[in-house]
């Protein structure tokens, strides 16, 4: 039996729900083998962020290292990387070690408005890491910071989206979570020459913890798997969906998603 391996590049989420947690809970759901580096322990609870605190840089390397030696990852997810030494790093070692499928969540701001990315690492994004992605996930604030570009409407989104590619993402996904059209979030896909859209109705729901971290990390899942794009996209916006309708009313403020969700669907359905 052949199984796909994804790796995640993160920071840890005490509180469960995002980073590297949501991630291997969503490789696992996905039947895909997951692995991590952590490259930030987060205090964290649904209220907030108590406290970040870096893994100092030899942790890190040692951590990449480790799996270069022995287990090749047949895509890579970077979420939560907090500064510029630790993105240098990571795009060094993407390099050295080959690893192509690179999806990065262009992580910056926690729900509750706590930084999880220096300001000062923004260029190192730029510069060193979206030119080796395979695909980029801003939300609709992080793709502003990228480009500089203010995002009012849908094709401030394109605008903003064909810079990224500009910038050597070889495809670009901009979430529309924090920007609803009407009953509906889309998601938009560009791939360099074309637009695609990824509709989904809008949940009403405080319960969205994690959500940007659960679609990526789907995402890698299925690319791990060899699956494309578009399919890849399609099935991470199914399993965000299911997640975020049948959140799991954890905790006081910003609950997690439900990462059985899709799977018990699937089960269902058959
Ligand atoms: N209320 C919602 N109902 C349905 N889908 C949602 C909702 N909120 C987010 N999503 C979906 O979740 C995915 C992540 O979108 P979002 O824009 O929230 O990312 P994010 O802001 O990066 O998340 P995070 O705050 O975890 O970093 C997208 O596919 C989006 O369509
Ligand atoms: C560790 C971590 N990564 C990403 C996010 C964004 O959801 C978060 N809240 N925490």
């Amino acid at each position: 039996m052949t199984i796909g391996k994804a790796l995640t590049i993160a920071g840890s989420d005490s509180g469960g729900g995002a980073g590297i947690q949501a991630d291997l809970k969503t490789f696992q759901e996905l039947d895909v083998y997951g692995m991590s580096v952590i490259t930030a322990v987060t205090s964290q609870n649904t209220l907030g962020v108590h406290g970040v605190y870096p893994v100092p840089i030899e942790g890190v390397i040692s951590q990449l290292d480790a799996i270069a030696e022995d287990l090749s990852p047949d895509a890579v997810k970077t979420g939560m990387l907090f500064n510029q030494e630790i993105i240098q790093i990571v795009s060094n070692k993407v390099q050295k070690h080959g690893w192509e499928k690179i999806v990065v969540d262009p992580v910056m701001i926690a729900k509750g408005g706590h930084p999880l990315l220096e300001e000062s690492a923004i260029n190192a994004l730029i510069n060193d890491l979206i030119p080796l992605s395979f695909i980029v996930t801003p939300n609709i604030p992080e793709a502003e910071a990228i480009t500089g570009i203010e995002i009012k409407s849908f094709d401030d989104r394109k605008e903003a989206a064909k810079k990224i590619c500009q910038m050597g993402a070889k495809h670009v996904i901009i979430k529309g979570g924090h920007q609803p059209s009407g009953s509906e979030i889309i998601d938009l896909l560009f791939d360099g020459h074309d637009f695609y859209e990824f509709k989904g109705n809008y949940v009403n729901t405080k319960h969205t913890h994690g959500t940007g971290c659960t679609f990526s990390a789907a995402l890698t899942a299925e690319l791990a798997k060899g699956k494309d794009v578009i399919e890849a996209v399609k099935t991470a916006k199914e399993f965000i969906h299911l997640a975020v309708e049948n959140a799991l009313g954890i905790g006081g403020g910003h609950g997690p998603t439900n990462h059985w969700a899709y799977k018990r669907n699937l089960a269902a359905s058959k």
